[in-house]
């Protein structure tokens, strides 16, 4: 007897996002990160940027909290917030003391252009969408970190030991990160189970346009984007 997979949703998301994502993977930023060349004043800027961001980012966990269909999606949601806050806001916490940056400096960056329009994107859908809507903003920032991790230590694995920023790329290679993104891959294939197309076709819209998002913040961690006024 044969047995025919058939293809998730989420496999539709990967490769239609493919285009995006490659130019994400092969960013400079993203590329020097993996070899350690990328000067700290931009990991500096990025570290900064993307703390602000996280906040912002976690109140989407605290939505989908509000949303749960069950308990145990309750759980997951609450889980994933208490690791984003704490967890993985610590690497940057500890990147930052190494640089010599405060929690309070940290706190107080205020988002440039690109990250206040990324983070008010996801928050309006979160807040005026459904709970699918809000898991296809949520999914490429975990997915693609996760594919970027993965990436950069296959790339770059072997020069590990003399990279400076190798804990940035260790984090999101691990064991914790493959399980949070892998949670949300399977939560988006089980509410989209039985969907119209018209409905999966808005769900792609945000999760193209998240995966555009993520490109284009490391866009403006490279150049170090500022408001022209
Ligand atoms: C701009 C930006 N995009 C994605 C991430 C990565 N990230 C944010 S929360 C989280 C855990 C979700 O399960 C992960 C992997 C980041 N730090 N900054």
């Amino acid at each position: 007897m044969t047995t025919i997979k058939t293809k998730k949703f989420t496999d539709r998301l990967f490769e239609n996002a493919q285009p995006i994502w490659e130019k994400s993977h092969m960013h400079p930023f993203v590329q020097e990160i993996g070899k350690g060349t990328l000067s700290e004043d931009k990991f500096i800027y990025y570290m900064k940027q993307d703390y602000v961001y996280l906040v912002d980012y976690s109140k989407l966990f605290a939505v989908g909290v509000q949303k749960s269909l069950d308990l145990k999606m309750m759980q997951n949601f609450s889980k994933t917030l208490n690791d984003t806050i704490h967890f993985e806001m610590d690497l940057h916490r500890s990147f930052a003391a190494e640089f010599g940056i405060s929690h309070e400096e940290l706190e107080a960056t205020e988002p440039t252009p690109t990250n206040l329009a990324y983070t008010r994107y996801m928050l309006n859908v979160a807040q005026n969408g459904s709970l699918v809507e809000l898991v296809s903003c949520l999914l490429p920032c975990a997915w693609d970190y996760w594919e970027i991790g993965k990436l950069l230590r296959a790339q770059y694995g072997d020069q590990m030991a003399s990279n400076k920023y190798a804990k940035w790329i260790e984090t999101y290679d691990s064991e914790e990160f493959a399980a949070g993104a892998k949670w949300l891959i399977e939560l988006m294939d089980q509410l989209t189970e039985g969907k119209p197309e018209r409905e999966l076709a808005q769900i792609e819209k945000h999760f193209q346009m998240t995966s555009k998002y993520e490109y284009l913040f490391w866009e403006m961690n490279y150049s170090k984007e500022e408001w022209p006024i």
